[in-house]
């Protein structure tokens, strides 16, 4: 997904106030346009706008007004994030006057959930997002650097900041430019994490050691420009191809230009706030050269800010900027500068790119591959058809659509047969084949279900849970592996078999002839619909009385009985759930691996134990009988007592190393039953939502969907207050807070490094 295209994406947000400048900011119903007018009778203005218009207009991608964070969030950071996942790289950068909201937009209140901001909510959409991707394995890890008067501090270095007295520069967190990745911060740590609870904790934890002042503006002011990176790369778990993706989310929280007077800094402040202004200066510079396509040098290393976010300013990237500004009179001048700043950066071109690679290993795997076919091919080339057309190149476009073009005649009869010409088009023909089967499978098991669903909805009850259930288990005990293509479609014609019987049985029902194999099928049919719940046994497609049927002519769509739940289960799992039915399968074949190598060890571990046993009560027997008269026992008895001692030794270190294997594998079992109970309770969650939305027509389906975008629009207080993301929110602020606690006691103080001079 590309998320924005073409040009930097800019929205305005607009501090809540209840002193909005009426009259002098006014944002148009289009949601896209703000205009700013300045009092002609403003003395101040006046001065400071001399010999331009009096009034602007701002047309930009959003004005923020009054807006939630989710839905700021949403509308600003939601399409990157995802953009992510689909290998782009994406930068959200908050700009503007001291106050005026950047922090809250970036980072958001710690200590409220519904209040969080873009990185708290990223970090949730990406492990949810993974969580969904089953068909991908991801690694995340994330850097939090701060630039503070020119000088990279890493937020979350394994020696923190405020315990480390080292130099900055002496640390060596340096912008550096690789060549084929671009600019990169030597030193900065990275930080893989599994879970969104662990990204939280460093998320506040660099919170924690971010560089925070107070003054007029905000008591809570930042003094260094932040930036967070999350790095994602993903790799298909299906497809063995050498290709991955990677992506780098950044999320820059800049530091707040101001006016020296308006805060009222001074001191160490103050220098502050010139190395803020400064660097915000050359940002705007940079973003001026930019946009203007003659300029040839974009001068990048003029600060650290800017060589940093080389890649992020009109890179491969999607950019997105929020001008945060004041709704107030007194703050009219800043707003304006902030909202000249937006309008530059929106000229910004940006051109993002997917960042795909190559894995080096697989591609040589992939080769030797390629070249045993082609070994193949030569050898059919040589021996069977002695044929000099022989194509030893992958098979074009146009020779794939040829066959497509072919196993379609074939199937609809024009055609008789196909020649073998090779083992790509072998394979190519096959690949058709089973194309044409999955094909009539979707349409056969949206046709029944669907159509027969809808007609007697209220006959199909059974509670799949419980037969699912069931029927899972079974599988499981019978020792289910991965079902392979050609096993999953003898299953579908069995089941279409046995529901082509079932029908007929309903048929003969309502039309019995009366003769004894007619009630027979009567009693069937009517024992079925008795039962409320049908167990996957009883349907199993492979029991032996339907596979003994002939298959009957199917009847028309009118005269077909209703599926059971149970039935529509069998068909979602070769059908629509067919990826996470496999998925369970493997498991719990893997579980059932793992069970067996328990029970195995557990026999040697007690054949072991039993063998000590018996070495034991030998030496034991031989030791009572040194003890008796001599007479009775010769010395050499002796000697068979050092074998026995090694042997025992050995047994012992046998016994211990067996041991140590049982618990491992057991942990291996424990881990793979949470595996397999994963799996099914989202195969289930999975069928009730496929099964729910078979059965609506188009019309109940439109209002399922806006009911649904209707909840998602319901405020966040509602949320259940366990709601997995809120409880980790709450769990990684807790422990910052104990750690914070700790370090206050301690006598912790910041370092506050002396910038290099410039
Ligand atoms: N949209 C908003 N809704 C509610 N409160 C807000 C909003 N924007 C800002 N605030 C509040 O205003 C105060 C200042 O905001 P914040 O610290 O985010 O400003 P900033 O632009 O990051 O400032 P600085 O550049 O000085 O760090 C905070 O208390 C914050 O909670």
């Amino acid at each position: 997904m590309k998320a924005h295209s073409g040009n930097v994406g800019v929205f305005v947000r607009i501090r809540p106030t209840a002193h909005f400048a009426q009259g002098l900011v006014e944002c148009l119903p289009d949601g896209q346009t703000v205009n700013i007018y300045h009092r002609r009778d403003s003395k101040k203005t006046q001065d400071s706008i001399k010999g331009r218009p009096s009034s602007w207009s701002f047309r930009l991608e959003g004005v923020l007004q009054d807006v939630s964070q989710e839905e700021v969030y949403d509308r600003v950071c939601h399409p990157l994030v995802q953009g992510a996942f689909d290998g782009y790289n994406g930068t959200v950068m908050c700009f503007g006057q001291t106050g005026a909201g950047k922090t809250y937009t970036m980072t958001g209140s710690t200590k409220s959930y519904k209040q969080r901001g873009f990185i708290p909510r990223a970090l949730q959409q990406v492990f949810q997002e993974i969580e969904r991707r089953t068909d991908f394995s991801f690694s995340v890890q994330l850097s939090f650097m701060e630039i503070y008067n020119e000088t990279l501090l890493d937020l979350l270095s394994p020696v923190s900041p405020l315990q480390d007295s080292t130099p900055p520069s002496a640390r060596g967190l340096v912008v550096m430019e690789e060549p084929g990745r671009g600019v990169v911060i030597k030193g900065l740590s990275l930080h893989p994490v599994f879970s969104e609870e662990d990204a939280l904790d460093l998320m506040f934890e660099a919170d924690m050691n971010r560089v925070t002042g107070s003054h007029a503006l905000n008591r809570n002011s930042s003094r260094s420009h932040c930036i967070f990176s999350l790095h994602i790369e993903s790799r298909s778990r299906t497809l063995s191809e050498a290709k991955y993706v990677t992506s780098k989310l950044s999320l820059v929280d800049l530091a707040g230009s101001e006016r020296l007077g308006k805060t009222g800094s001074e001191g160490q402040m103050l220098k502050e706030s010139t190395y803020i202004n400064k660097s915000l200066s050359f940002l705007e510079q940079t973003i001026l050269a930019l946009a203007d396509r003659r300029r040839e040098h974009v001068p990048f290393r003029h600060t650290k800010l800017t060589h940093a976010l080389k890649n992020s300013l009109g890179g491969n990237c999607n950019t997105v900027l929020v001008a945060n500004v004041y709704g107030e009179a007194e703050h009219l001048d800043e707003t304006l500068c902030t909202m000249h700043f937006a309008r530059r950066m929106k000229n910004v071109k940006i051109q993002p790119a997917v960042n795909e690679h190559m894995d080096p290993a697989l591609q040589v795997k992939k080769l030797q591959k390629e070249l045993v076919t082609l070994k193949e091919e030569m050898s059919i080339h040589n021996t069977l058809l002695k044929n000099q057309s022989v194509e030893h190149e992958p098979l074009s476009e146009a020779q794939l659509a040829e066959i497509s073009t072919e196993v379609q005649s074939y199937l609809d009869g024009s055609l008789m047969e196909i020649s073998v010409k090779s083992i790509r088009q072998v394979e190519a023909v096959f690949a058709q084949f089973k194309l044409a089967v999955q094909k009539q499978e979707q349409k056969d098991v949206m046709c029944n279900t669907c159509s027969s669903m809808k007609k007697d909805h209220g006959a199909v009850t059974p509670d799949v849970k419980e037969s699912d259930g069931r029927g899972v288990t079974e599988e499981a005990e019978a020792g289910g592996s991965v079902a392979s293509d050609s096993h999953k479609q003898t299953r579908r014609a069995n089941t279409t078999a046995t529901k082509t019987k079932k029908s007929k049985d309903k048929h003969s029902t309502t039309q019995g002839d009366g003769s004894p194999s007619s009630k027979k099928r009567c009693e069937t049919s009517s024992r079925k619909q008795n039962t409320s719940q049908t167990s996957e046994k009883e349907l199993d497609p492979q029991e032996p009385e339907a596979q003994n049927q002939e298959a009957q002519p199917v009847e028309p769509a009118q005269h077909e009985s209703p599926p059971t739940k149970s039935e529509c289960f069998e068909d979602f799992k070769v059908g629509p759930g067919s990826k996470i039915s496999s998925i369970l399968k493997e498991n719990k074949a893997v579980l059932l691996e793992r069970r067996s190598l328990v029970r195995q060890l557990t026999e040697e571990i007690n054949a072991v134990k039993g063998e000590i046993d018996h070495v034991m009560s030998t030496l034991l027997q031989h030791k009572q009988m040194r003890a008796a008269p001599e007479d009775e026992y010769p010395a050499e008895d002796e000697e068979p007592d050092a074998a026995l001692l090694l042997q025992l030794s050995k047994l012992k270190t046998l016994y211990r190393l067996r041991h140590v294997a049982l618990h491992d594998v057991k942990a291996e079992v424990n881990y793979c039953e949470h595996l397999v109970h994963q799996c099914r309770v989202r195969l289930v969650s999975e069928f009730e939502t496929w099964y729910k939305t078979a059965s609506l027509t188009p019309e109940e389906k439109t209002l399922a969907l806006i009911q649904s975008d209707d909840t998602e629009q319901q405020p966040q207080a509602e949320l259940p207050p366990d709601a997995p993301s809120a409880q980790f929110f709450h769990n990684a602020r807790c422990r910052t807070q104990k750690r914070r606690d700790v370090r206050a006691h301690s006598g912790y103080k910041r370092l506050l490094q002396t910038p290099p001079a410039t």
